[in-house]
Formats: C-alpha cells, structure tokens, sequence
C-alpha cells in the first residue's frame, strides 16, 4: 500500500472533472487524495455527490458544493477507490463500509472511474475478504444463509461479523457487515448473483461491469486501464 500511488491517482482522476459536473464522491484513502485534488482545482458549479458521512464531512471541510442522490439523481462522474481490482475491472469493494451507498453512486453515474494504488491490482478476485453488508435485525441467522451459498461456491471459511475497537461496525445505513474470505473467487458473477438471493443481504462488495475506466498510481506517474 502506497500512499504516494494513491495521491497520484486522486490527483490524475480529479483532472477529468470538468467545472459544471455532477461529480460521485467515493470513500477511502485514495478517493479522499482524489477530493483534496478536486477541491483544489477550485471549478466552477462543481455538485458532489459523497457516498459516505466521512467523505460528507471531508468534502464540506474544502469547501465543496454537496448534493444528494434525491436531489441529483444522474451524475455525470464518479470517482472511488477499491480494495481489489481484478480482470474487466470487476471490483472488490466495501473495505471503508460504504459499499451500499457507493454502489447506488455507481449505478446513478454515467462514467464510474476507479482509483487504487497498483498493490491493488490482482490476477483472480478474493484474496481480500468480500465485505457483505446485512440487516443488523437477526445477522447471524442471515450469516447462516451465507456460509451455505459460501460452501455452494466451495469456500469453506464462514463469513466474518467486522469489529472495531469499539465492537461491531455499523454502516452509515445502520447495517453490519459480514467479511467473506474468499481466496479465490473463480465466479464473481454466479457469486453476487447468489448473495443478492438472500433474505436480510442488503449488497455485497463484487463491483461487475460497472468501472469503465482504472487510474492505477504508480510511483512516478499512473497507468490507465479499460475494461
Ligand atoms: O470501498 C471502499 C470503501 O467502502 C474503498 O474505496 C476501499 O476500501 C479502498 O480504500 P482505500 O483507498 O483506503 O484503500
């Protein structure tokens, strides 16, 4: 994990917002270097959409203009990091929690770019846990219901309950959020099509078919990739 590659995605990424855009906040460390180089370019009638309370609060801070998706339901860009970025740019996200909100931004915007430093860059999807966020109300029953779509695609370790310090991570929804340790996703597709099945899932983190476009930063500069 670099931080000097996230800064150099954040600020390649905030050089495609042009001033009049409705612009997709995302959430994390490299889409926080991304807000920073935004609101640094100071352009004019700038709307931003934040797909986290944290992002909320870092995007008012520098002074940009927030909306809503009630209010501005069609983005023009989005821009957001990812815990994995895999073949085709299909996605592992959810690693900050934000994973529902995001994935609603993602779904509103016409063009979605992802930023991630090149650690983030992997061969098969899994080897980072695949967040799944559930209704708080009887979580483990519906853990339950996972870890038998989990076997179904031969991952044998249940899914994981996320703690903090201060006990279990609520989602800015109010949710909780169980972390699939994957390994290997050998299907992402028949996977998120699964979890989305179960009664009490509310998303999971597998982003298919959705970034049209990765700036990977890299130490000197950043690589651009298409699906
Ligand atoms: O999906 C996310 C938050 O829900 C983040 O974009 C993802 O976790 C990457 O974070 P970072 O840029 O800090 O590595």
């Amino acid at each position: 994990m670099s931080d000097l590659q996230k800064k150099h995605a954040g600020e390649a990424a905030a050089a495609r917002v042009e001033p009049g855009m409705i612009v997709g906040l995302g959430t994390g460390s490299t889409a926080a270097w991304f807000v920073k180089a935004l609101a640094a370019r100071g352009l004019a009638d700038l709307r931003c959409v934040p797909t986290s309370e944290a992002t909320a609060d870092l995007a008012r801070e520098l002074g940009l203009t927030l909306s809503t998706l009630e209010d501005t339901p069609r983005i023009d860009l989005t821009i957001d990091g990812a815990d994995e970025v895999g073949p085709g740019l299909a996605l592992i996200k959810g690693g900050g929690a934000a994973l529902l909100r995001e994935k609603l931004v993602w779904e509103a915007s016409a063009r979605c770019i992802v930023i991630a430093d090149s650690a983030k860059v992997v061969k098969t999807l899994g080897a980072f846990p695949l967040p799944i966020e559930v209704v708080a109300f009887g979580h483990k029953t519906t853990a339950n219901r996972i870890a038998d779509v989990l076997a179904d695609h031969e991952i044998a370790m249940p899914a994981r309950l996320r703690q903090a310090e201060r006990g279990i991570v609520r989602t800015d929804g109010g949710n909780v959020i169980y972390d699939a340790r994957c390994g290997a996703i050998h299907d992402p597709v028949r996977l998120a099509d699964d979890l989305k099945l179960i009664t009490g899932v509310v998303e999971h983190g597998l982003f298919l078919d959705l970034a049209d476009e990765a700036i990977i930063g890299l130490d000197s500069g950043v690589d651009v990739l298409h699906p």
